[in-house]
């Protein structure tokens, strides 16, 4: 089977997860650096820096949420200008750790979110991944609806968020129907929601590159030749 279609379910990619950090003894904060990595490598192929563009990261309460802060730190290191909006912060140690990194960097974080997408090139969407259950809690009901009808380029951190793991974008009506990002980085593998994520100029890349043949030979799924040292790989996209 061609790379990119073998799905990894929500059930098996946190199982998974647990494995890598058990007896794959890898810890959280290793696979979150080269996830994170993974996305900011995704922006800079899609969106390379002209000038210098202003990235909105959208960081929700878990580990994407945390891919998102590691990626700011990425993109601003990268030459880009990275803005958080960070409304729920859970006080963990991780989290706090990477808060410090981009504050020392001078990233900032801001409260005003529909100012702050005005003003962006792109948005970087890591509200929500493999562990969203809908229906959606505020205040990120409403950010999903705004980003439902803007007209900026949203990449999404392994799921577009809103989106039902496996079983893809909210119903019609809910959530404006949530949205479709251009862009959608899978991280490990894609999940069974990247069957909706078509059309015409989407790119899709798969990242998060801390899996060996076997791993995924066990889980199921075939990994692509990641070219050279990226960090990323790109997918096929059907066109609708
Ligand atoms: N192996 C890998 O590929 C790695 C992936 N990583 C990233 O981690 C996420 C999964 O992280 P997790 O913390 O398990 O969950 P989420 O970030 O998806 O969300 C949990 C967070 O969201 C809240 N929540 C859930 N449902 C709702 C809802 N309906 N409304 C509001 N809030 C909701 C929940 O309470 C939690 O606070 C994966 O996708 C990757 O992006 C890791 O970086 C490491 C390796
Ligand atoms: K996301």
């Amino acid at each position: 089977m061609a790379a990119g279609r073998l799905f990894l379910s929500a059930k098996n990619a946190a199982a998974l997860d647990v494995e890598l950090m058990s007896s794959g003894g890898f810890s959280l904060d290793q696979l979150m650096e080269l996830a994170g990595l993974s996305c900011a490598q995704a922006v800079y192929k899609a969106y390379p820096p002209e000038s210098k563009n202003k990235v909105l990261v959208i960081a929700g309460p878990g580990n994407n949420g945390g891919d998102g802060l590691v990626a700011a730190r990425h993109l601003k290191l990268f030459g880009y200008e990275p803005t958080v909006y960070y409304p729920k912060r859970p006080n963990k140690d991780i989290y706090n750790r990477l808060f410090i990194q981009l504050q020392n960097l001078k990233v900032p974080f801001t409260e005003d979110f529909e100012s702050a997408l005005t003003s962006t090139d792109q948005v970087l969407d890591a509200i929500f991944g493999f562990s969203f259950h809908p229906p959606i809690r505020p205040p990120f009901d409403s950010v999903i609806s705004v980003l439902a009808n803007c007209s900026k380029p949203i990449v999404s951190v392994d799921l577009p968020s809103s989106w039902d793991v496996d079983a893809g974008p909210p119903a019609e009506g809910q959530l404006g129907h949530g949205f479709v990002p251009d862009v959608l980085i899978s991280l490990t593998a894609p999940k069974p929601a990247a069957k909706f994520f078509v059309g015409e100029g989407k790119r899709h890349f798969l990242g998060g590159r801390f899996i060996s043949k076997q791993v995924a030979e066990k889980w199921g799924f075939e990994l692509p030749q990641y070219p050279g040292v990226d960090q990323i790989v790109e997918l096929p996209v059907e066109q609708e």
